[in-house]
This record gives C-alpha cells, structure tokens and sequence, in this order.
C-alpha cells in the first residue's frame, strides 16, 4: 500500500475539485485530489461542458432559418443528434487531457479510486483493481457532487429511460421521438437542444418551466415566447408515476391518467447530493435531511479541519457555485480574513431558445433586506449588434437601491447572456458599480452597450444621477 503526506486532500475532480487542487497547488501547498469515476466530474463529461457544446450547434440550425434572406443560399439544414453527440465527446476528450495535463504540471497528486474517510486526517483510496492507498492530509475537502435524483418507483433502462448522465455515458438512441420530463433548468435546456437536434420532444412538466427559479416573470416570459415561436410547449401538471416499455418504444403516465408515447424518455427530475462511500460515520461530518453536506458559512463541516463544497453542500446545483466555493475554502485556508459564502452574487446561467444570466439579488429579496429597489432597463429590440445578428429577443434589467444607487441585482436576457454577466459579476464596491458601468469605454455596436443604456435609465427615471454620473456640473451650470 502507498502512503502519501500531504496539505489538502480533495475527493471528487468536478469543477469545484479541480478548481480547489489548482488554486491549493498555485499558493504553494502539497495537495492530492481522488476521483472514482471520470476525472472532470459531472460538469466537464456530463453537464456544462457537453451541454454548451450542443446549445450551440442547436443555435447554428436555429440561425439557419435566417440565411435565405441574409443572402446565404442553399439547401436546408437540419439537425443531427449522433453526429453532434460524437462532437461533445472530441470537445470532452480534448478539455479533459489539457485538465489532467495541468493539475500534473502543477505537482498535483491524482489518484484514481473511491476516497474514504478512515477517521478525520486519514483518506483510504480504494482503486477498481482493489489496491488500495492512503493519504495523510492536514486538510480535506469533500467535493463528491450529486447524481440523478428519481422520481419514486421508476428505474432507469439502457437506451429506453435515461437521466442526462447517461446521455452522455454512451452514445444517444437513435428513435426521433423523445419524451421529456420535468421543467427545471436541464428540462428547460435539453427541450430547446434536442428538438433543433430534429428529436420530436414532448415535454411533459408538473410546474411551469423554471417556476423554482429566481428569474423576473419578464425572463420567463420571453424565454417562453422563444420556445412557442420554435413550437415548443411544455404539457403542464403532468406529474409522471410510471414508465413501461414494450415492443413500440415507451409509454409514460402521469397520476391523473394521461399516457404518452415515444421511443425514449430523458428524466430531468432533480440530483442529490451524493455522500456514498466516503465513510463520513468516521468523522463528525454531518448531513442535513435532504442528505446535503452541513457546513458553517466558511464551508467547514462539523469537523474542523474538514470543508464541503459545489453539489454536495447545495442547495444551489451549478459550476459557478461549486468554483466559487473552492476559491472561498482555499482563501479561508491559507488567510488571518475569512470569506464568507454569498451565493447571491455567483452567476446563475439558463441555456435555452434564449440565454438567462443573473446575478445578485432580485426584487422581493431586495425589499426584504431593507432596500428600495429601482429598476434600470434596456431591450436588445433596437440594439444595432443585435439587428445586425438578427437576433433581438431579450434585454438588460438592472436592479439599484433609490436611495444610495447601489447595484442590488441584475438579469441579462439574449444572446451571450452568458459572457456579458461578468460585467456585473465584478465583485468590487457595489456602491460604485453603476458608475463603473456608465464610465466603460464600449466597443460600438456590442451587445455590452446595453448594460450602459440600462444605468442611464436608471439615472433618468429614478433621479440617480448623481449617484451615477458624479457630482459634476449640474443642468444650471451649463
Ligand atoms: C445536464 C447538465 C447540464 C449542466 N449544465 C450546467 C451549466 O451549463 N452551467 C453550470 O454552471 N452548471 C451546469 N450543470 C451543473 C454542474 O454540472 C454541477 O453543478 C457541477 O458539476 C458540480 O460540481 P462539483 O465539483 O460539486 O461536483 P461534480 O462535478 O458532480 O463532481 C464530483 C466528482 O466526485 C467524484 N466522486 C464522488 N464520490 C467520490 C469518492 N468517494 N471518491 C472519489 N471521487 C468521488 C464523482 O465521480 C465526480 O466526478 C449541469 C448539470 C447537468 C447534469
Ligand atoms: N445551467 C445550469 O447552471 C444548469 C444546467 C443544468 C442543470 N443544472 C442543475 O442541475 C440540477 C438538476 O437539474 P434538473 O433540471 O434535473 O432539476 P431541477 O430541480 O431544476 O428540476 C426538476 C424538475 O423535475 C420536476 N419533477 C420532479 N418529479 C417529477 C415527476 N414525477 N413528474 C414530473 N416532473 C417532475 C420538478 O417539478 C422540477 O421541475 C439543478 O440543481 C440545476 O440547477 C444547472
């Protein structure tokens, strides 16, 4: 058996892993990092990364429709699920060598095998081929994720009832028919996704697309306009109780007696945190009742010495939550001033006919802690980028305090939704935000210009313009 004596021992390789290994190995510290399945996690093999790979080429077969009267003639196009699946799998391959490639360069440790506490500082890593390892770690972090939560009584089938893991794992079933459950963030996804893909979808929800989620009513409502213009529509209060196949493909019922049929049936019904096989009885490692990792706001466990992160703290399931949460624990390890977790102000993406981005806090939350918010607003609708893109849906909303013209909150609706969050993602003096914003030198036309229009209506509408502009010469003066 090997031994090994390090600082910080990671279990699990996601994104949240990853980051802590990299961030841990770059601050100078001997750190180890276990993973039982593919290096990665879900995020790299079986999320964010093959998911957005797919939302684009979703998106060339939708901006195809646009060609003929740009001028780009042709014959028409039309998606192909096996061959876009085969291009996420290179893309998957290639981001996770350059991965492994890195944390080695960096002198990280990686160990391949199932990680387990064997009391607070010592991890036992038991390998497929059954040696095993153990490692002596100062500090641990138990990164372990989530995996497909069910809904009760209905089991998986290879090729028939699948979870988005294993649409990944192997390749996708060829039938066109597609039965789609459930109206979270991957149901909202994979709907859009796999009907651009030439899959004829029926989405079968038991609340409205995204109810759970804190996007603006405006949000929702354009994103649903998008998927109506593209024939979209979610069958609503269609609680799923039972799946059967035969012959013919699937059946799916729902508790009041509905049946629909199709080949294959994707279930998008929720993940849980997943604490298996980490021997967390030998440590004082608690859970909460829906079986998340309890941490204190530093992201320590009941155990000190011992941190949690990403997926398996919860209750917020995204990549940017779980990276965030690495930065905090590695900063918190390594400085006197700790860092509190505030998930308000971690990107939360949707990636659907449109994007969705937020950020910070949303209206109802912004009164309850005291605030007056104010809305700033701008529509890509007369933007010249996004004439230019033919692609107008959406907008900017941005959310500040009346009274000091702090930056509350802020929704990015529309295409690159995604990339231009991180101009409200800055987590520098929110009182200064807005300024910072007005003040950008933009590139003309972009989509970022926006988010400029949007602080200037909040100036205009609001009376804010001190707070935005400075208190430079007033109207009188000129
Ligand atoms: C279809 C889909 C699409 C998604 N799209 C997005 C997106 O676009 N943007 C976004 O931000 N998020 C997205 N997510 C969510 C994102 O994938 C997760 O939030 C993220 O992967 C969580 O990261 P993590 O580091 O907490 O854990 P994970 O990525 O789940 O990684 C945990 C790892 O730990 C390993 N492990 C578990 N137990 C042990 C053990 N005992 N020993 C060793 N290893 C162990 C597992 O094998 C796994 O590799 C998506 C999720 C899905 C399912
Ligand atoms: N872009 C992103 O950041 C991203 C992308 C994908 C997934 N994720 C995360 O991954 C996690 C899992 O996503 P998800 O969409 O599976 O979960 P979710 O919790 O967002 O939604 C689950 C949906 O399934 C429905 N449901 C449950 N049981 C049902 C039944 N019997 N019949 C019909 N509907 C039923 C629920 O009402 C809900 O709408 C979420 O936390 C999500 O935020 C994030």
């Amino acid at each position: 058996m090997k031994n090994y004596q390090v600082d910080i021992t990671i279990i699990g390789s996601g994104p949240g892993g990853y980051r802590a290994a990299v961030l841990g190995a770059l601050r100078g510290r001997k750190v180890a990092i276990v993973e039982s399945a593919t290096w990665g996690g879900t995020c790299l093999n079986r999320g964010c990364v093959p998911k957005k790979d797919w939302h684009e080429t979703a998106k060339w077969i939708e901006q195809s429709r646009h060609y003929a009267q740009r001028g780009v003639v042709g014959p028409d196009l039309a998606g192909d699920m096996t061959q876009a699946w085969e291009h996420q799998h290179q893309v998957v391959k290639t981001v996770r060598s350059s991965y492994v490639d890195y944390l080695k360069r960096l002198g990280v440790q990686l160990l391949d095998g199932l990680g387990s506490f064997q009391d607070p500082r010592t991890i036992v890593v038991r390998g497929q081929d059954g040696e095993t390892q153990q490692i002596q770690t100062r500090y641990s972090i138990i990164a372990t994720g989530s995996t497909p939560a069910l809904p009760r009584g209905i089991q998986t089938v290879p090729g028939k009832v699948l979870t988005s893991d294993m649409l990944y794992d192997d390749a996708a079933p060829a039938g066109k028919r597609v039965i789609l459950i459930g109206g979270g963030v991957i149901g909202t996804e994979f709907a859009y996704i796999f009907r651009q893909l030439g899959k004829e979808v029926q989405w079968l929800v038991n609340s409205p697309s995204l109810s759970h989620t804190r996007y603006s009513p405006q949000a929702k409502d354009t994103l649903k306009a998008a998927l109506h213009t593209l024939d979209i529509q979610a069958q609503e209060h269609f609680r799923v109780s039972r799946i059967e196949e035969d012959a013919r493909g699937v059946s799916v019922f729902a508790e009041d007696g509905r049946q629909v049929q199709g080949d294959w049936v994707l279930l998008a019904t929720g993940r849980h945190a997943f604490t298996q096989g980490l021997g967390l009885e030998n440590t004082a490692v608690h859970l909460d009742e829906q079986g998340f990792v309890e941490t204190d706001t530093y992201l320590e466990t009941a155990e000190p010495g011992i941190f949690a992160l990403g997926d398996v703290v919860g209750p917020i399931m995204n990549a940017n939550q779980a990276m965030s949460d690495a930065q905090i624990i590695v900063h918190n390890l390594l400085s006197e001033e700790k860092t509190a977790r505030n998930p308000a102000w971690v990107p939360e993406l949707v990636y659907s006919a449109v994007e969705l981005a937020r950020i910070g806090l949303d209206e109802d939350t912004a009164e309850d802690e005291g605030f007056e918010p104010a809305v700033g607003f701008a529509a890509f609708e007369t933007s010249p980028r996004a004439l230019g893109q033919d692609d107008t849906a959406g907008f900017v909303r941005l959310l500040a305090d009346m009274d000091s013209g702090e930056l509350l909150g802020g929704e990015i609706v529309g295409r690159d939704a995604g990339e231009l969050i991180h101009l409200l993602a800055n987590s520098g003096d929110r009182e200064e935000a807005l300024r910072r914003i007005a003040e950008t030198r933009v590139n003309h036309p972009s989509r970022a210009e926006e988010l400029v229009n949007a602080t200037e209506t909040l100036a205009a509408r609001w009376g804010l313009e001190a707070q935005i502009f400075g208190a430079g010469e007033s109207a009188d003066a000129l």
